[in-house]
């Protein structure tokens, strides 16, 4: 059941941790099944170019699919990020005070402050604890800064393939597609459109990996092009007309800016020590985004946290395609231990 009221409307000067206010601003979200004291929480927080619709990109953590999730017993929350092109406010909007659309003059987010319209958000529809916060990826980052700055509220958090400051290296892919994107940036539609997909067909050497294209693109295609030159075009393609390049800058500078011992002293160890959240770390073995030792080192400070690696020549994307592993782990060290220590 979807709830017939999916906007949120922010306080009409929300505060950006940059100092800067977004005016006016709102987040679209959903709900399946029905808030209520006998129903746990399950909140989602969905990943860079994922939406608030998480049956549409997650359904294998659904129970009728094999999953962990049953509306019977549980309500499912997710709101499209700050920044996204999903229904909230981001760069394509209208800024209120010019009745110009945003574009390149949006300020720029981070996860705090993605992670502050969600309590608003929570607040506003009264609930009082999120007995499961899901986010894999960005939206794992997400939900890490979301059990520091509200650790009475969340009880369980399932972090996969997510990390606690982004590295270098993610750094390095997001930088290459934003300069895929300001090729196309003052050319026509048509131009702008190739130059997004480029952007995808870079970040897709990051979301897969080696294994990957050895098992599933190998060789040639009946017209003579490289199986994965093939591949690549088909997903750089297949990304246009549904992701905004102003989201797509907004959303990847949020990520690299995501440190959570930001403005918290700096010492990432101290703050992962402090987090009081049951904590399950899950991680991939073939991520060359987000790398199992990233994972490993939260779940090693977060004094209530375990981890369980995924096997599988996904690569990072993983994190998608395996949701029923997903859901395997979290009955496994959650649901069936719900009332004891880790
Ligand atoms: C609107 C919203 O609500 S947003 C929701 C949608 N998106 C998201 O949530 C983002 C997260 N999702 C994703 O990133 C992806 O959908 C994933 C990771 C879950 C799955 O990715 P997929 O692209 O489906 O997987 P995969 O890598 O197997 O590629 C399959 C596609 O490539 C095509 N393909 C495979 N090999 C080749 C090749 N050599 N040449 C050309 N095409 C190829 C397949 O035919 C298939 O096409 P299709 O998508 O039209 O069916
Ligand atoms: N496939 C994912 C990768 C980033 O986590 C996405 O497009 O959001």
């Amino acid at each position: 059941m979807k709830n017939p009221m999916p906007q949120h409307n922010l306080p009409k000067y929300f505060q950006l941790e940059s100092g800067q206010i977004l005016l006016g601003a709102s987040l679209y979200y959903e709900v399946l099944g029905e808030i209520s004291d006998d129903k746990e929480v399950v909140w989602v927080c969905h990943a860079f170019t994922g939406s608030a619709t998480v049956k549409d990109w997650w359904p294998s953590l659904f129970l009728e699919n094999g999953g962990f999730i049953d509306l019977e017993k549980n309500v499912v929350i997710c709101a499209n990020m700050l920044g996204s092109c999903y229904g909230s406010t981001g760069p394509d909007s209208v800024n209120p005070e010019t009745n110009k659309v945003y574009g390149n003059s949006f300020p720029n987010l981070n996860n705090r402050d993605a992670v502050r319209a969600f309590i608003d958000l929570r607040k506003a529809l009264n609930i009082s604890k999120i007995d499961y916060l899901i986010g894999g990826s960005l939206g794992g980052q997400q939900a890490l800064e979301w059990s520091i700055l509200e650790p009475e509220v969340i009880e369980n958090q399932i972090l996969v393939a997510s990390n606690a400051k982004h590295s270098s290296w993610g750094i390095a892919f997001n930088e290459l597609q934003r300069q895929a994107i300001e090729l196309g940036e003052n050319g026509n539609e048509e131009k702008k459109q190739k130059a997004l997909s480029l952007a995808r067909s870079i970040a897709m050497l990051s979301y897969r990996g080696y294994d990957d294209f050895e098992t599933n693109q190998n060789g040639k295609i009946e017209q003579g092009d490289w199986k994965v030159s093939s591949y690549l075009k088909y997903q750089g393609k297949k990304f246009n007309g549904r992701f905004s390049i102003n989201s797509y800058k907004v959303l990847s500078k949020m990520m690299d800016a995501h440190n959570i011992a930001e403005s918290r002293g700096n010492n990432l160890t101290a703050v992962l020590s402090s987090i009081k959240t049951k904590t399950l770390c899950i991680g991939i073995d073939s991520d060359n985004l987000f790398p199992i030792e990233e994972q490993r080192f939260m779940s090693e400070y977060i004094p209530n946290a375990i981890i369980e690696v995924i096997t599988s020549t996904k690569g990072h994307d993983a994190f998608l395609i395996e949701g029923n592993l997903i859901s395997q782990f979290i009955q496994k060290h959650l649901i069936n231990t719900l009332y004891e220590e880790i």
